[in-house]
């Protein structure tokens, strides 16, 4: 690449590199209700995106749109560079979609549903392609068992291997952990994780914010038919993270003392902890202060925690604001 080129894209990358591309998306129902306000959103190639939101957000009527499944009311969605509608096919064939549920197939065997789904995207067969994926997902033991036979967990690796069987670009995840034990939630999440690196582009929805938080690079906040946030995991983390640290004190106060009132602390109902919040993004400065008043004002600790907000806490708090 020339080196002006290399320059250029440096400043300003190009609009290609992202497999997915949403602009000014709207849906109303025909019940007059609008599911979806105006959205851009772009989904840069092999990155793993987190889409939260609480019920009713307009998550699966994103992604319902996204994939061909629902019309758009306005607005425009191009896959790879395909326009959903004037492209479709095109459009269709880079995504793999795992719904929720496995709802057909249940007497058909794990390779029958897996080829099966391979043909619908006009894709030729390509045995050693879907070995490669029932392998990964450790179903290869299973191809010859019928779908009905199989443990929950497995049936979930199924819909995931259906989704892959036409190699895909975008794959996405719609819940991907709901109603599933814990074993097999951290099972998905590996599962998930080692498709990134396969470059494979992930979007997931989820109501497990721990989820979005282990995984994510980018994290997407919908509320109410907005895009309310999109932001790296880590720089949400940092920005409206905040941090406590709680003292537990030597001996129970009755009150906070007036000489430590700027710093707000909270004191516990039976008098023997202070808790002070703190932005983490702020310098840790009050820290060295707050340690050196309390000394001032006679207060001895026993012990001292810190504890960091989780993703879920600013989850809370972001969709709080904007209802
Ligand atoms: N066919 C429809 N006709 C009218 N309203 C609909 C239709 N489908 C969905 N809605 C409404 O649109 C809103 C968004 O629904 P959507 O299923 O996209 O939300 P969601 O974020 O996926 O929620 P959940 O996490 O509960 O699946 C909801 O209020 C829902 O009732």
């Amino acid at each position: 690449m020339p080196a002006y080129q290399s320059f250029l894209s440096g400043c300003h990358p190009h609009p290609m590199s992202n497999v997915l591309s949403v602009s000014g998306l709207s849906k109303t129902y025909e019940s007059g209700f609008q599911a979806l306000k105006n959205i851009d959103l772009e989904i840069e190639k092999g990155e793993l995106f987190a889409l939260l939101g609480p019920n009713g957000a307009g998550k699966t009527t994103l992604i319902g749109i996204i994939c061909g499944i629902v019309n758009p009311t306005s607005g425009t969605v191009t896959v790879d560079g395909h326009d959903i509608i004037s492209d479709y096919r095109a459009a269709r064939s880079k995504i793999g979609l795992v719904p929720q549920e496995l709802s057909t197939d249940a007497f058909e065997t794990v390779w029958a549903t897996v080829s099966f789904s391979r043909g619908l995207f006009g894709k030729k067969p390509d045995p050693a392609h879907l070995e490669r994926v029932l392998r990964d997902l450790s179903l290869w033991e299973k191809r010859d068992s019928k779908i009905i036979t199989l443990s929950g967990g497995m049936k979930r690796r199924v819909l995931i291997a259906k989704a892959l069987s036409h190699e895909p670009e975008i794959l996405f995840l719609d819940e991907p952990t709901a109603g599933v034990d814990v074993e097999l939630r951290r099972d998905m999440w590996r599962l998930i994780s080692s498709l990134r690196e396969t470059g494979v582009t992930v979007i997931l929805t989820t109501h497990y914010i721990e989820e979005a938080e282990e995984m994510a690079d980018r994290v997407g906040v919908i509320n109410h038919g907005e895009i309310v946030l999109v932001e790296e995991k880590q720089e949400l983390m940092r920005k409206l993270g905040r941090k406590q640290l709680r003292l537990c004190l030597q001996h129970p106060l009755d009150a906070v003392p007036e000489s430590l009132a700027s710093y707000e602390l909270e004191l516990s109902a039976d008098g023997s902890y202070l808790t002070y919040t703190y932005e983490t993004a702020q310098n840790r400065k009050g820290i060295t202060s707050l340690l050196h008043d309390l000394t001032e004002a006679g207060i001895r600790f026993s012990d001292i925690e810190t504890r960091e907000s989780t993703l879920e806490e600013i989850f809370v708090s972001l969709v709080h604001e904007a209802a």
